[in-house]
């Protein structure tokens, strides 16, 4: 077979676009094709919008509380407009980034299209058939739609519209108190809404209860009505919709609201396009791989939200360019998710890496160690009157296995953790670090420090210092 590329990929969102730019600065002949717009979900429908959103609802939230800290704001105006501008804006802004443009400068070849794989080299184009040794697969996902009577005869709201709305939705029912919910629930809770989240089970279940309990507290004073159960059937039309939750304790209810959004997770991106016509293995949700990324067919690999596993940007990344790494040197190079972080950017913010207490538990039993510092006792925290939260490190003797933490930026904390997790810093080393006062870094270190306590103030360290003490009194 005549090679046209040295790799062809498919999808120019965040995996793709890492896996193809990765490549071409090496120099290698590779093909980049993205058949909606560049930059895919993140840029689009995702991070950006959502993270704009909250932006403008985070100062709407700020102003509501009239007088504080002895100042006064004035009562805010929010111009669902003004909204939809910045947080288009925001994407403007950064689509060049993701541009045709900039992967071209960096001599990858871009094809507008959508992609069909033709065969375990081979991809054809809109009529053009391109050959290379490798194929990668970043296809990316879609929201889910549950199975719920009577979706497809109203109209409702995923993330892939939530952003186009021009006008202010007076009561947002969503279906889905994971992260999508949450975040949107309390951003348009801030902007004015009526918001009601339905959810079965606990909100947010992938992370840590103690750190979910606290954002639940806040959404709920700041007005997000939650409601504990499975929406099963919904009805109505545009400005008028109801859906009626089986609640969990057995009972129901019927939820009225004027937009409904779904929010019940992804589905993958791995059908229509050619893979399973050559025998590519799926998974429960997504493409089936091992950790080095490669499919069923050793020459495709599969990257990012279009195979099973964790659906994040900074997770697409990686993935993109390790699979990169793994072309440009011929070395496998496997996935490492021992120090995966996420956040949720509510405010409070949740972030988690590794373990949470009940995996670690889990897997670690008895030797599971969890040390505990509040941001009351934080002084940056309590100079900014804002000590919700805390931070807890999952430890398995002085091994940190996970670190949940939720407060005002509690994202920002999680670096040191992930150095430590993947063993190249220590709790030690942390706990004994210089930190800029007052920060909430300090938090780090007090939590890293309160793993050692026991140690560096037990009986050994003790008898050393009398022992020392006795001498120096001897000799003076
Ligand atoms: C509302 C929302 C908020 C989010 N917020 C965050 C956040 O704050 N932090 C975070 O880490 N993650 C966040 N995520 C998740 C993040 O957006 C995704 O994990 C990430 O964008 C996935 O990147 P990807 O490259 O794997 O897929 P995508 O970005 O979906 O890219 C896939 C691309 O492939 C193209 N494509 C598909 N099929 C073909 C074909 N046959 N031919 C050609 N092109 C094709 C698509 O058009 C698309 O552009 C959020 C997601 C949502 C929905
Ligand atoms: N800050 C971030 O990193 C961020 C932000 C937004 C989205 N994302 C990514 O986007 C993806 C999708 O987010 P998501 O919130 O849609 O999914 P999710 O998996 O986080 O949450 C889905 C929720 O829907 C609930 N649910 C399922 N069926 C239901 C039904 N019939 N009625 C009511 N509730 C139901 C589930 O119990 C769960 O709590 C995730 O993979 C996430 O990683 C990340």
């Amino acid at each position: 077979m005549k090679f046209t590329h040295d790799v062809i990929v498919i999808g120019g969102g965040a995996a793709g676009l890492t896996a193809a730019g990765g490549t071409a600065l090496f120099g290698l002949k590779a093909a980049l094709i993205e058949g909606h717009k560049m930059g895919g979900e993140c840029l689009n429908n995702g991070c950006v919008p959502s993270k704009a959103l909250i932006t403008a609802a985070k100062r709407a939230a700020e102003a509501r509380v009239a007088t504080r800290h002895g100042v006064t704001l004035a009562e805010p105006q929010v111009d669902w407009k003004g909204v939809h501008a910045h947080v288009h804006a925001a994407i403007a802004h950064i689509e060049h980034h993701d541009s045709a443009e900039t992967f071209e400068a960096m001599g990858v070849e871009v094809i507008k299209g959508w992609a069909r794989v033709t065969g375990k080299h081979s991809v054809e184009v809109d009529g053009r058939q391109l050959h290379a040794p490798r194929i990668v697969v970043a296809t990316g996902s879609k929201p889910a739609v549950p199975p719920v009577e009577g979706l497809d005869a109203v109209p409702y709201l995923t993330n892939e519209n939530l952003f186009d709305l021009t006008e202010r939705p007076d009561h947002l029912v969503i279906i889905g108190g994971g992260v999508i919910g949450m975040e949107m629930a309390q951003a348009h809770r801030r902007l004015g809404s009526e918001v009601t989240v339905v959810n079965p089970g606990p909100l947010m279940g992938r992370d840590d209860p103690d750190s979910v309990a606290v954002v639940q507290q806040v959404m709920e004073e700041e007005g997000v009505r939650f409601v504990f159960g499975k929406v099963h059937r919904v009805e109505g039309a545009a400005g008028a919709i109801t859906a009626h939750v089986e609640l969990d304790d057995g009972g129901s209810e019927a939820v009225s609201g004027s937009h409904l959004l779904v929010a019940v997770g992804r589905k993958a991106n791995c059908t229509g396009f050619g893979l399973e016509d050559l025998g590519v293995a799926m998974g429960r949700n997504g493409i089936e791989t091992d950790k080095r990324r490669r499919t069923s067919v050793k020459s495709i690999y599969a990257i990012g939200d279009c195979r099973d596993g964790p659906r994040l940007t900074h997770v697409s990344g990686y993935e993109g360019s390790n699979v990169a790494l793994e072309i440009v040197t011929g070395l496998p190079t496997k996935v490492d998710y021992r120090a995966l972080p996420w956040v949720t950017f509510t405010e409070p913010e949740v972030a988690q890496i590794g373990l949470t207490e009940k995996e670690a538990r889990k897997a670690h039993g008895e030797k599971v160690v969890v040390v505990r510092q509040e941001f009351s006792e934080n002084e940056r925290a309590t100079a900014e009157d804002s000590t919700k939260g805390h931070m807890k490190l999952v430890l398995k003797g002085k091994k940190v296995l996970g670190v949940s933490v939720v407060g005002k930026n509690a994202g920002e904390l999680l670096l040191p953790f992930s150095q430590i997790i993947t063993g190249k810093a220590s709790t030690f080393a942390l706990g004994s670090a210089i930190i800029s006062y007052p920060t909430r870094s300090e938090i780090s270190k007090a939590a890293a420090f309160a793993a050692w306590e026991p140690t560096v103030f037990g009986s050994l360290p003790k008898k050393y210092a009398a022992f020392v003490a006795k001498l120096r009194r001897m000799m003076n």
